[in-house]
């Protein structure tokens, strides 16, 4: 690795490039959002331009995945016209040793997670700062909620102990709006004790369309790593 390559880059550019390696020819992809997983899609595209790779179809999680899948010339589907998705890939935000997710700091997690519960296969691409022993330890937990909502959900959220807050733009002003034009609302819980019950808890609160925890989902991780100066990719 050259002394000037971004460690991190490195590592999401290796697993991404080695879950795209995974993806066989005819198959329906569920491609997911953010920095690592754009470079899966990335070499998905550049396997179907070399014809290593044949008869592809990509369900697109987020307005970002949609972009990059045409600029790298994958064609897309939607999910009322498949019978299967093959697999899926996707980044997350934290990695539990369950295999356990937090996902939704692109805002994305509510179609991410319809796409990638009904993969086949779905596998998981991070950059080894995403392993955790603890969900909620690094990053706090997104739940996607209809603005008119956000209130009362608010305060359902602080009943169960934990600290919301609104999702604010960046180069905007006013709040993060998602691809289905909700807010986002962003949780410090000081223990994730049980996010197979903390997941369906908050999605039972009126309101909220779908939180970032990913429990049970997951098959495989594919874990970028630096060793000896080189990158590498671990699979649990
Ligand atoms: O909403 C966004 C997604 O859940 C991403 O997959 C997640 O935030 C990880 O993104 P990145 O690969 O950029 O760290």
């Amino acid at each position: 690795m050259s002394a000037s390559a971004d460690p991190v880059k490195v590592m999401k550019e290796q697993v991404g490039k080695a879950a795209a390696d995974r993806v066989k020819s005819g198959s329906i992809v569920g491609l997911g959002t953010g920095s690592t997983t754009a470079y899966a899609i990335q070499y998905i595209g550049e396997r179907l331009k070399s014809g290593d790779l044949k008869d592809i179809q990509g369900i697109p999680t987020s307005f970002q995945a949609t972009v990059l899948a045409k600029e790298y010339g994958i064609p897309l589907t939607t999910l009322d016209e498949v019978d299967r998705i093959d697999v899926a890939i996707d980044g997350a935000d934290e990695v539990d040793p369950n295999k356990n997710l937090i996902k939704g700091g692109g805002a994305a997690h509510t179609r991410e997670k319809i796409v990638d519960s009904l993969a086949e296969e779905f596998i998981v691409v991070v950059d080894s700062s995403k392993m955790v022993d603890r969900l909620g330890s690094t990053f706090l937990l997104p739940v996607e909620v209809l603005p008119m909502a956000m209130t009362p959900v608010m305060k359902a959220i602080e009943k169960l102990g934990g600290q919301p807050q609104l999702r604010m733009g960046v180069k905007k002003a006013g709040p993060v709006i998602s691809d289905q034009g909700n807010f986002i609302i962003d949780v410090k819980f000081d223990r994730i004790d049980n996010p197979a019950e903390l997941e369906k808890t908050l999605n039972n609160i009126p309101g909220v369309l779908e939180n970032g925890l990913f429990v049970g989902v997951t098959d495989v991780v594919l874990i970028g790593e630096i060793k000896e100066n080189q990158p590498t990719v671990r699979e649990i």
